[in-house]
């Protein structure tokens, strides 16, 4: 939790940051894929240091005009050799390269769907899929941009200085001079690249990020002639990324020089130094032959080792993003303390209280434009105040309230997305944090007045609380709300797609779509927060038949909108700025409770006229 505080009170360019020590076990998921590719690197190691010896071999041969015999064709076939050998592990490197970021993406998943919902509520969608999409693949580039093969590099540049030194230890000084200068200046600017290219992919976060908010309310946003203004601004989100890739571009671009001018006075150093020696008959040709080629396998794996050190610099940024998900504490399980049956309600509130988490408050402050010390200073308002009902087994319960009374803050608690600051949640007669969370929930329904359906097809939604149901008895839940004609009316039946939250069903539909689903998995218990769209007589109907449905047998907690659901409830929960104001049948409550009547007469809970009387 400290952790996670400290991530959220870091500054602008205090980011996330990780270590090589934390990158080193994401990059060993395959341990024999790993091991076949430093096989192949040191191999090749070996491949490469032979060839400038047999060179030498041959040149003094000629020179000597002594017979060659088979000394070229040795030197052909280790050479078509070190080709195969660096295709294999060109290909292992990419399989592994691969299974990193597949086994991140799963870790990352599998903690980011089970964080707590506080945490959903700060963070920006585009931004967390951007972490999964993109920031992961910058850890293959570790492995496939020369870490492993500086393995093998590291064996080629050691026998390779170590040839040289025999060689000639006079141009191996020179040279090292020359080498050492130019590697000390690269690892100056690794840190630089690392800070750039973390803050390129917090671009692409808010890319993202934006384009889903565009995406996600396109009708909206082209209802409000806004088009062109969210396209602008995912426009700025584009360039603001565009100029941090640039920035990374830029720094890692010095790199490619100081590695390249270095190589070339090396070379130079070697050919006109050597040369001179040569000339002066220090040096045999076949060395100074010997000598640049043992360079040129020297500097290889030297940039190789830079290539390495700029994907690690890079997979850093990128690592520290993934880290601060993977760091969050997952949503736990909950304990179950005891099994004990404390009463007989179904559902009971007992004095609770509740603020949602600071952290959620103030981001919510500051995305809404407050800066960021104003939202600090905000402090979290109190949204429940000592709210006691119960509800008896098999009844319904209507809640009933004017917006943000903390309706839907009740059915969070139920199902325990938060628990309560102070007092008790009873579920089935026990303390809700007595019971385990998987438990708690699944004999729970809950059924969302936003969004209640998911992408995918009738089958997909059905199946997503009871995986195992027969198409037979999905069509039966849907014959009981009504709904069998959006299966009929397909050529695809239950595999008919309902589209981006289920957009090519009506918004009853959709309502009556969640409670099928509720159905399947068969609750003791139901939460419906009531769709406030208005619907036609024959939807109002078609959802009541729904709602009698689903009710038979179990308790229903209704978030009401309308006069049916009100007035079949055997006990109405009034709820005003979430206070319980008055609890009661719809009768009593026109009697007693002034709110209540005049909800009854705005809402629609009662027919105008009545409403007038009353
Ligand atoms: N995730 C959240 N984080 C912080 N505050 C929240 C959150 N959700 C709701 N609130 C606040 O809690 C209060 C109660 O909200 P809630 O959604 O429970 O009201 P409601 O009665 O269901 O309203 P409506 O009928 O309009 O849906 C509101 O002031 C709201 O701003």
């Amino acid at each position: 939790m400290s952790e996670r505080r400290g991530f959220l009170r870091r500054g602008a360019d205090d980011g996330p940051k990780a270590s090589v020590r934390e990158l080193l076990p994401y990059l060993f998921p395959k341990k024999g894929l790993l091991a076949g590719a430093l096989v192949l690197s040191v191999f090749g190691a070996v491949t490469s240091l032979v060839q400038p010896l047999l060179v030498q071999q041959i040149i003094t041969a000629v020179q000597d005009s002594e017979p060659l015999t088979w000394l070229p064709w040795v030197l052909v076939g280790i050479v078509l050799l070190d080709g195969i050998v660096g295709g294999v592990q060109h290909f292992l490197l990419q399989v592994l390269g691969e299974h990193v970021v597949l086994r991140t993406r799963t870790q990352l998943v599998g903690r980011l769907l089970h964080l707590p919902i506080a945490e959903f509520d700060q963070r920006r969608t585009g931004d967390l899929v951007s972490r999964v999409g993109s920031d992961t693949t910058l850890l293959r580039a570790v492995l496939t941009q020369g870490l492993v093969e500086s393995v093998g590099g590291l064996l080629t540049f050691v026998g390779a200085i170590v040839a040289m030194l025999i060689i000639d230890p006079m141009l191996f000084g020179l040279t090292l001079l020359v080498v050492v200068v130019a590697f000390g200046a690269v690892l100056v600017v690794m840190p630089m690249l690392t800070r750039a290219t973390r803050a390129a992919q917090e671009q692409v976060g808010h890319l993202t990020s934006a384009l889903e908010r565009a995406i996600s309310a396109v009708r909206t946003v082209r209802a409000a002639n806004a088009t062109d203004r969210e396209i602008a601004v995912v426009g700025e989100r584009s360039t603001a990324a565009f100029g941090a890739g640039v920035r990374v571009a830029r720094i890692s671009a010095l790199v490619v020089p100081i590695a390249g001018i270095a190589v070339q006075v090396a070379f130079l150093v070697v050919i006109g130094v050597g040369g001179l020696r040569v000339a002066t008959g220090e040096l045999p040709i076949a060395s100074l032959v010997g000598f640049l080629m043992f360079l040129s396998y020297m500097i290889f794996p030297l940039g190789q080792m830079i290539g390495a050190v700029t994907a690690v610099s890079t997979a850093l940024g990128a690592l520290g993003r993934i880290q601060e998900i993977v760091r969050i504490d997952a949503e736990d399980a909950g304990d179950v303390v005891d099994d004990v049956r404390t009463s007989d309600a179904a559902i009971a509130f007992e004095g609770v209280s509740f603020r949602y988490p600071e952290a959620v408050v103030r981001s919510r402050a500051a995305a809404e434009g407050a800066d960021a010390e104003a939202a600090d200073e905000l402090a979290s308002p109190t949204v429940l105040h000592d709210v006691t009902f119960t509800v008896t087994p098999g009844s319904r319960t209507a809640i009933v309230g004017p917006s943000g009374a903390g309706k839907s803050t009740l059915f969070a608690l139920i199902e325990r997305f938060y628990d309560p600051t102070s007092g008790t949640i009873v579920v089935d007669g026990r303390d809700a944090r007595s019971l385990e969370r998987r438990a708690l929930r699944a004999g729970i329904g809950y059924v969302e007045q936003d969004a209640p359906v998911l992408a995918g097809s009738v089958r997909d939604n059905l199946l997503l609380a009871a995986p195992d149901a027969s198409d037979a008895r999905l069509l039966e839940v849907l014959e009981r709300v009504n709904l069998r004609e959006i299966v009929d009316r397909s050529a695809d039946g239950l595999d008919a797609a309902v589209g981006e939250h289920g957009v090519r069903l009506s918004g009853g539909e959709r309502q009556r779509l969640a409670i099928a689903r509720a159905l399947l998995s068969a609750p003791a218990v139901l939460l419906l927060d009531e769709s406030t769209s208005s619907l036609d007589g024959r939807n109002e109907a078609q959802l009541q038949a729904a709602i009698d449905a689903v009710a038979v047998g179990r308790t229903l907690l209704v978030i009401a909108h309308r006069l049916s659901t009100v007035a079949d409830a055997d006990q109405i929960v009034v709820l005003d700025a979430g206070r319980v104001v008055a609890t009661g049948t719809h009768a009593e409550l026109l009697e007693s409770s002034p709110l209540y009547r005049e909800l009854a007469t705005h809402q629609l809970l009662v027919p105008a006229d009545a409403g007038t009387q009353a």
